[in-house]
């Protein structure tokens, strides 16, 4: 058995005793009530079956910091607290989980780099066409607000979990976590209560629309003001962004301009912020799986964690974090839109196993029912991929995504 393990129900360890007194005395300082936070956690699906308080708790994990970030966290993440992620533990204790982040641990392989200041049209392309990715320089989104979300982002995470499931109220931001799959309405779509097919993240999601229709009015808590408001200010960089992007690839496309201008609707834009809890399992677990976005352009900004990665020439290869860059990626209306010329490029987020990660993305996509024609595809809208997609998660678990519209005689995929 791990050293750092104590049995914290023991009355005779005075450690674990000024453990628990502190626990009360700083969950006492929310308006939860603290015993209930904690016994429910024994399973977080199930709240009937909640136990005395009874946990084996690792002294490595015992910094102040780290029970408030327990306590905020999505009860089946509080891993020292949940049965699940003791079976799992054990496999680690057995040899079959993993130290690293993965059992193939990849090597960092620089983006191509595009100067925003200076667009460079073909590399810009050829960036597109070969890896779908690209991280952005010069950008001109000020490095004091991308440290200013950050900064507000951690404060809002670092809430009581049930203060963060109440966010919802008169407010566009809105919380969700275990699966960044929503409905419209910010619902998750599916969530299963298996540990090791969640994604272990958490997140608030904003609609760029409805951030707009709430500007004026004035939350009673000032941090979801400000974080409205930095919000607001980000969400006017990467319109200005995304659409000079656009414009530039749909340049390099050959494609008109004015036919293909409402395929990328800013009123249609999305916010996620994220947070990834520490990694506590093994490699099994992943923050988000393996996906392609369906946006037309995602675009992506991260505090120094790290923990994305993607899938080139059937190589997972990690992105490394790099202060005041973007990284951008294409999503799969872009891949229809080129016909298949550029790249929905494959993903996925790794847990860091003595960090939380923080990431922000921004994903926009066509108007809703507009028709995207292509010579790959059979036409169809946005509403309908969507649809699509949803249906798709909830009878297979998992997005199919574009090989549903594909024409019977292009099969073969990107
Ligand atoms: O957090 C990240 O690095 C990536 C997020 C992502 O892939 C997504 O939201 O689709
Ligand atoms: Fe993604």
């Amino acid at each position: 058995m791990d050293p750092n393990i104590i049995a914290a129900s023991s009355t005779s360890n005075i450690q674990s005793f000024s453990i628990q007194f502190h626990i009360f005395n700083l969950l006492s300082l929310s308006n939860t009530n603290p015993l209930y936070n904690i016994t429910r956690a024994t399973n977080s699906e199930n709240p009937s079956s909640i136990k005395p308080f009874s946990i084996i708790f690792p002294q490595k994990v015992m910094s102040e910091s780290n029970i408030i970030e327990n306590h905020s966290y999505p009860p089946i993440f509080r891993s020292p607290f949940n049965d699940t992620t003791r079976k799992l533990d054990l496999k680690d204790e057995q040899g079959e989980g993993a130290e690293s982040t993965g059992t193939l641990d990849p090597l960092p392989l620089p983006l191509p780099l595009i100067d925003f200041q200076c667009l460079d049209d073909e590399k810009l392309d050829t960036a597109c066409k070969e890896w779908g990715i690209f991280r952005l320089e010069n950008h001109g989104v000020p490095s004091s607000l991308l440290r200013q979300l950050q900064e507000h982002a951690k404060t809002l995470f670092r809430l009581p979990f049930e203060a963060k499931q109440g966010l919802a109220k008169r407010c566009p931001i809105k919380y969700f976590w275990g699966t960044p799959a929503l409905t419209s309405s910010g619902v998750a779509l599916l969530r299963t209560s298996d540990a090791l097919n969640m994604d272990w993240v958490e997140g608030l999601n904003v609609p760029v629309s409805q951030l707009h229709q709430h500007l004026q009015h004035i939350h009673h808590d000032p941090l979801i003001n400000d974080f409205r408001d930095l919000l607001e200010d980000y969400r006017g960089h990467l319109t200005r962004i995304a659409s000079t992007l656009f414009e530039a690839m749909i340049n390099n496309l050959k494609l008109d301009l004015q036919q293909v201008k409402p395929c990328l609707d800013e009123s249609t834009g999305l916010i996620r912020v994220y947070r990834y809890p520490r990694h506590t399992i093994n490699e099994h677990v992943k923050g988000l799986h393996e996906h392609t976005d369906s946006s037309i352009i995602s675009i992506l900004s991260e505090d120094q964690v790290g923990g994305l990665q993607l899938l080139k020439d059937d190589k997972w290869l990690k992105v490394e974090p790099i202060p005041n860059t973007l990284v951008v990626n294409l999503g799969d209306m872009m891949q229809v839109l080129s016909d298949d010329e550029y790249k929905s490029v494959k993903h996925k987020v790794e847990l860091n196993k003595n960090k939380e990660r923080v990431s922000i993305g921004y994903f926009v996509f066509p108007e809703e029912n507009t028709l995207i024609n292509s010579s790959k595809y059979k036409p169809f809208s946005y509403n309908q991929f969507r649809a699509q997609v949803q249906q798709d998660i909830k009878l297979h678990g998992t997005k199919i995504g574009l090989q549903n519209f594909k024409l019977p005689h292009t099969s073969q995929t990107v």
